[in-house]
């Protein structure tokens, strides 16, 4: 067959598992099919526990599109499918972050019972960014702090990105003088004072005339691409395919998307693997917490109250006689929706050696766990019968979450009398598309929904005006006010706003108090509904939050270490 991508072991020694290209890449080509991300609340409070197996492979929230939800909590993006196992090498960064779509795959409020139970966070695709051959290895950048945050694997030399830049520069420079001369500085100066000083430039430069040659002729990039590129034949061998799963709306009415078979799947075919990571107490990490308010002249600290669980639970696995949760990563995974009648594909322990599975910890107790980050448990999903190219694929989630979703649905009430008409700021701005908008006197009288808030985009130096860009600075806007609406010179709506700025990432250091801006002139194009932050669907209390049970023939009794149910609560 075919094969996209693959999971082989990586060419980065010691680096565990990496992701391939089956086929030639160019800049913006997609890399597999597209894959959910999960937003993660409280962030400080999880980073305060003793491990946390999926801080290092979160994404900010808001350069994932999700900043408002909790805004001004951090939030992180845990983007669960094929960007969650592509290593980072900084010499060869040949794909780009895979940013989400936003769409509540048609649920609402008030008639699904599965709203807020799925992530609207999907589709994240990764994409090429510069020319990868057949069998190249996929390296996405983690950023620089990832590798000076571990000076013990990554000592005071090793190069960063900027390193790459400059020796790529001072390669250029050298062949400037042309080809002769570019040898001559290489030989006497450079090559020599590359083994007596071992800075982190000096270690980015290549390290022969071939090398060199290649760097200032295709990139410095194409240096380092022979050594992170396998063969089809090793990869078809050593490797799994894992591009079996295409994401598409469910055929369960009201499930939110499904994972179908992109083939024909043989009985016994590895659909896909999936690295594990493990949260041995899961109560340390799945409730989402909200600050009470408390008198200001208190000095008691402030109180705080569960207001949620992590929507992260209901895609992973557990069990419920185990703390234990086992969050799976990979293409299409955290698409597989549950159905008893029509199940084709179930999980086994790998057993091929290809995984990062570490046997021993299938007797290691949640609690002996907790010490250590990563990834030392896989699951395989394996088709129990021939599917169809088409087909959805099923797993069985086990009685406990049958039983539990059955009563969900049929005790399910809509959240508030008024949810019929909520529209969620994605609906709102669809709707409202090209009408003209309210001024703030308006409103008073004739207000918006008010799960809803107007943000107004703006470059704030480029006055650029003309539309929101997907990247945090212009994406989101700032918050805004309708003051007046008129019209331009050819009959077309325009504003005039009052505009106040905030913070637009973590980082960001321009804005730590807000400004006032009065602007005129702003088109209905800079002008955007955004959803006030906790009201979205995957806030809503009684959303229904269930992890997939680990089948009973493969949960080691060494887990067990809840005597009663732990979901007994809903
Ligand atoms: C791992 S996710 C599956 C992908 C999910 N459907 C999506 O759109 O992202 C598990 C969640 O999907 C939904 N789901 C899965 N199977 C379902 C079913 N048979 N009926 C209703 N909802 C289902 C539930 O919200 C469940 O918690």
């Amino acid at each position: 067959i075919q094969c996209n991508v693959f999971l082989a072991e990586s060419t980065i020694p010691n680096a565990g598992l990496g992701i391939f290209s089956g086929v030639e890449l160019n800049p913006g080509d997609p890399v597999g099919n597209g894959d959910v991300c999960i937003p993660i609340f409280n962030v400080e409070k999880h980073h305060e526990e003793p491990s946390d197996a999926i801080n290092d492979y979160v994404w900010a929230g808001e350069v994932m599109g999700m900043k408002l939800e909790a805004a001004p909590d951090l939030i992180e993006a845990n983007c669960l499918g094929l960007d969650s196992a592509l290593n980072c090498n900084l010499a060869l960064i040949n794909v780009a972050r895979a940013k989400p779509k936003y769409d509540d795959a048609g649920l609402h409020r008030s008639h699904d019972p599965a709203a807020g139970s799925i992530t609207p966070y999907h589709n994240g695709t990764t994409r090429a960014t510069i020319k990868v051959p057949i069998g190249g290895e996929l390296f996405k950048h983690y950023g620089d702090e990832w590798f000076k945050g571990r000076p013990d694997l990554f000592g005071e030399s090793f190069p960063l990105t900027e390193d790459f830049a400059s020796a790529e520069e001072i390669i250029n420079d050298a062949f400037s003088f042309g080809e002769e001369t570019a040898r001559s500085i290489l030989e006497e100066v450079i090559f020599p004072m590359q083994r007596i000083w071992g800075s982190r430039v000096m270690n980015a430069i290549p390290k022969t005339i071939d090398e060199a040659s290649i760097a200032f002729r295709e990139g410095i990039e194409m240096v380092y691409q022979p050594n992170a590129t396998r063969s089809i034949n090793w990869l078809q061998e050593h490797g799994k395919c894992v591009d079996h799963i295409i994401p598409k709306q469910s055929t369960i009415e009201g499930a939110g998307r499904g994972a179908f078979a992109k083939r024909g799947l043989p009985k016994g075919t590895i659909i896909t693997g999936s690295p594990l990571h493990h949260i041995p107490m899961k109560d340390n990490f799945i409730p989402i917490f909200r600050t009470l308010r408390t008198d200001a002249n208190s000095d008691e600290a402030p109180r705080r109250e569960i207001a949620g669980q992590q929507l992260l639970l209901n895609y992973c696995f557990g069990h419920s006689e185990s703390t234990l949760l086992l969050c799976p990563y990979g293409a299409g995974i955290g698409y597989i929706n549950h159905n008893q009648t029509r199940t084709n594909v179930k999980v086994v322990w790998p057993d091929d050696g290809l995984m990062s599975h570490d046997e021993t910890w299938l007797r290691k107790q949640p609690e002996e766990m907790i010490e250590f980050s990563g990834a030392h448990l896989a699951l395989d999903y394996v088709a129990t019968r021939d599917i169809a190219a088409g087909e959805e694929l099923f797993l069985d989630y086990g009685d406990d979450w049958e039983e539990a979703w059955n009563g969900h649905a049929t005790n399910w009430k809509s959240e508030r009398i008024w949810s019929s008409s909520y529209a969620s700021a994605k609906r709102w701005n669809e709707k409202v598309d090209g009408i003209p908008l309210r001024t703030a006197e308006e409103t008073s009288t004739d207000p918006y929904p008010a799960n809803l808030h107007v943000r107004c985009h703006s470059e704030l130096d480029e006055d650029d005006w003309g539309s929101f860009e997907e990247w945090p600075a212009s994406e989101y806007g700032y918050p805004c006010e309708i003051k007046e609406r008129k019209k331009d010179t050819k009959g077309q709506d325009i504003y005039s706003v009052r505009l106040v700025t905030e913070k637009y990432d973590r980082w960001d250091t321009e804005f730590e108090s807000p400004q006032v801006l009065d602007i005129d002139g702003v088109p209905r194009s800079a002008i955007r509904f955004f959803d006030a932050p906790f009201t979205t669907d995957l806030h809503l209390r009684g959303a229904f939050r269930l992890p997939i049970g680990i089948p009973e023939a493969i949960m080691p009794a060494e887990w067990k270490n809840v005597p009663f149910s732990v979901y007994s609560d809903p």
